[in-house]
């Protein structure tokens, strides 16, 4: 389906829930036996969570159910002796006893009612940040490009339902297992009480299955099915009402009337599949509610007969009646419950892959933990391509970066330079080839300390929703915040300005949708990323296009910063535009179309005239106010030094 704002990229790779494709094959028994899984992962979450009050709210839904079919004999004896030929008073007397123990048998199962209800209320929201917590522990770990896979995210994303789903699961299991207790408990009881009840009864509980599973089953298809148009809506909401760059253009671009418009016609749609879906469960519940009829009076007509034959006293028509309006009750309660499980279920389903998964791409742990200070960082025939993307971003790239010097990655746009870096700061792993620090490939080395040695700024650094100070800290969270080494880090990275005219200081909040929260220039967030790098203090520092956003004269004065940072051992890699800037990098690499075409020193290259040398040129002519006749057209310049 092809949407004029989305066309078909959504459905394709957004975050879309993994077992849609398979939704339509999940027939009913194939649910059934799925169930039992569903309710082993909430009771493993549960059991995990607080195990003394999984146990209360288990037996506790257990003990009520008991409680409510023991009732029934109870019940079944009170109607005998009422039934009795004896006088009335004595068939009062008589029938006392039993009153009194179905008054004691309802006592039980209101007390086990309230702690099934005390227990359960602790458990849902523990459970949930177990589940939670368990989800985000997993996928924090896993390897990047396993996160940004298109499978993965729709995979993640309904684990993420899981996790909302998992809130609703609980009571649902709880009430299912309660409902199930007393109804195999009341069949049991009318099994004891004469056996041939007990299919009488079994019989008038097919019709409501039916109805659960139809209605179940429908409402899942559907809320999966209209997904796509249901998140397309919630972006054009998102939109709507964002304050950013949105809210700007869609002022001064009038765009309103257009996104609203765009909006009214996805919320139509799915309004129009609210309405279809309403009117097949009114039908299914006509359908489902005749064949409930007809097995009902099938069964007073047997139970009629079996009258008449003898085969039953009224005291058992009579206590069958009774438990008959009781397993309703709670087969429309199982039923609800079966309704849940079964959707919450699907999602829960999801969860638990999307944990198995993330298990299976964690960032692998172990190795040498030693080598902690590289004199020399090699690659060697790198190849890499993205997940999913038909041409390899970088393809048989080798570089040395050494202690102590500064190395500069330049090239067009979509040249590697990026990619180049990710792979350097491990976030990515080549597909072939090898980096080696000082001679060891990084493979061997410990994930964790080789990350601890890198210090990234890269070209989306995150702009975190913090505190100014956190903002700097989450450099390297674990290092002592003294004020000194703040400071330092704020004045390397020329933001002291910028953090003491704040309202705060360094406590000001930098996120504008919350109260007292401000919001940065591009340039003043920059000079913030760039003290969080500096409050790092890594002795590799990979900076991808530090200073974009920066004005001139910083510019020159951060860059100045970072090649002094390199006289201190550190050893610096910069990917820049900013052609001038690295005149003095100790050796610049020239990437076209994921490979190295030229490497030098800034004289180097000049004198050879290739790729560099026309970038150069190009860029400084824009800054050249010499008399255009003096200059050679850059195109013949290039071919001439060719
Ligand atoms: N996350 C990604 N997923 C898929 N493809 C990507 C991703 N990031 C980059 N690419 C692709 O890889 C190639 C190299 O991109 P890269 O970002 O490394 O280039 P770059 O030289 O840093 O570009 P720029 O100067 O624009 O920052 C490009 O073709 C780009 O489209």
């Amino acid at each position: 389906m092809n949407d004029p704002l989305f066309g078909s990229g959504i459905q394709a790779k957004g975050r879309w829930i993994s077992h849609h494709t398979h939704t339509s094959e999940v027939g009913f028994w194939t649910t059934v036996r799925n169930l039992p899984r569903v309710a082993a992962v909430a009771c493993a979450l549960a059991w995990a969570a607080d195990r003394r009050a999984a146990l209360v709210a288990g037996f506790a839904n257990i003990g009520q159910a008991l409680a409510a079919a023991l009732s029934l004999l109870a019940v079944n004896e009170v109607l005998t002796n009422l039934v009795a030929a004896d006088p009335t008073p004595e068939r009062v007397r008589a029938a006392l006893p039993a009153l009194l123990w179905a008054l004691c048998l309802a006592v039980c199962g209101s007390l086990c009612r309230a702690l099934a209800t005390a227990a359960g209320g602790q458990l849902v929201p523990k459970v949930q940040r177990v589940a939670e917590q368990k989800l985000l522990e997993r996928v924090a770990n896993v390897e990047l490009a396993v996160l940004e896979d298109g499978a993965f995210q729709r995979s993640l994303a309904g684990g993420q339902l899981g996790v909302r789903a998992i809130e609703q699961l609980i009571p649902a299991v709880l009430s299912s297992l309660s409902a199930l207790a007393g109804v195999a408990a009341t069949v049991g009881v009318i099994g004891v009480l004469h056996p041939l009840l007990m299919p009488l009864l079994v019989l008038g509980v097919v019709p409501q299955a039916w109805k659960a599973v139809a209605m179940g089953r429908r409402q899942y298809t559907s809320a999966v099915r209209w997904l796509t148009e249901s998140r397309q809506k919630d972006i054009l909401v998102e939109l709507l009402t964002d304050q950013g760059s949105p809210a700007e253009e869609i002022r001064v671009h009038g765009l309103a009337g257009f996104l609203l418009g765009h909006y009214r016609r996805l919320a139509g749609v799915l309004e129009k599949e609210r309405m279809r879906l309403s009117r097949t469960e009114a039908k299914i519940g006509v359908l489902a509610d005749a064949a409930a009829g007809a097995t009902r009076l099938a069964t007073y007509i047997a139970l009629g007969g079996l009258l008449l034959a003898g085969e039953l006293s009224v005291a058992l028509v009579g206590t069958m009646m009774y438990a008959m309006t009781r397993v309703t009750a709670q087969l429309s309660s199982l039923l609800t419950q079966f309704n849940a499980l079964y959707r919450h279920g699907l999602f829960v389903a999801d969860y638990s892959r999307v944990l198995e998964s993330a298990g299976a791409a964690a960032i692998s742990r172990g190795g040498i933990r030693d080598a902690v200070w590289p004199e020399v960082i090699s690659a060697h025939d790198l190849v890499f391509s993205y997940p999913g993307a038909a041409e390899p971003a970088l393809e048989g790239v080798d570089l040395e970066l050494r202690r102590g010097e500064v190395v500069a990655l330049v090239g067009v746009n979509g040249s590697g330079k990026s990619t180049v870096a990710r792979l350097l700061a491990g976030l990515y792993q080549p597909q072939h080839g090898t980096i080696r620090w000082d001679g060891i490939p990084v493979q061997e080395l410990d994930r964790e300390t080789v990350a601890a040695q890198i210090g990234w700024i890269g070209q989306n650094f995150q702009r975190w929703p913090f505190t100014v100070r956190a903002n700097t800290i989450v450099g390297r969270p674990d290092a002592e915040a003294g004020e000194e080494r703040l400071a330092a880090a704020a004045d390397f990275a020329d933001a002291t300005e910028t953090i003491s005219g704040l309202p705060d200081g360094w406590n000001t909040l930098l996120a504008r949708d919350f109260e007292g929260g401000v919001n940065l220039s591009g340039g003043q967030w920059q000079r913030i990323a760039l003290a969080r790098a500096t409050f790092r203090d890594a002795r590799i520092l990979i900076c991808d296009e530090p200073t974009s956003a920066l004005d001139p004269l910083s510019e020159a004065e951060t860059f100045e910063r970072l090649m002094a940072l390199a006289g201190r051992d550190q050893t610096v890699l910069l990917i820049t535009h900013r052609m001038g800037s690295i005149r003095h990098a100790d050796r610049i690499y020239v990437l076209d179309s994921g490979q190295v075409v030229e490497n030098g020193t800034y004289e180097q290259l000049m004198a050879r005239g290739g790729l560099f040398a026309t970038m150069y040129l190009k860029q400084r002519r824009q800054f050249d106010l010499s008399p255009p006749a003096q200059e050679t057209p850059l195109r013949d310049a290039v071919k001439s030094l060719d």
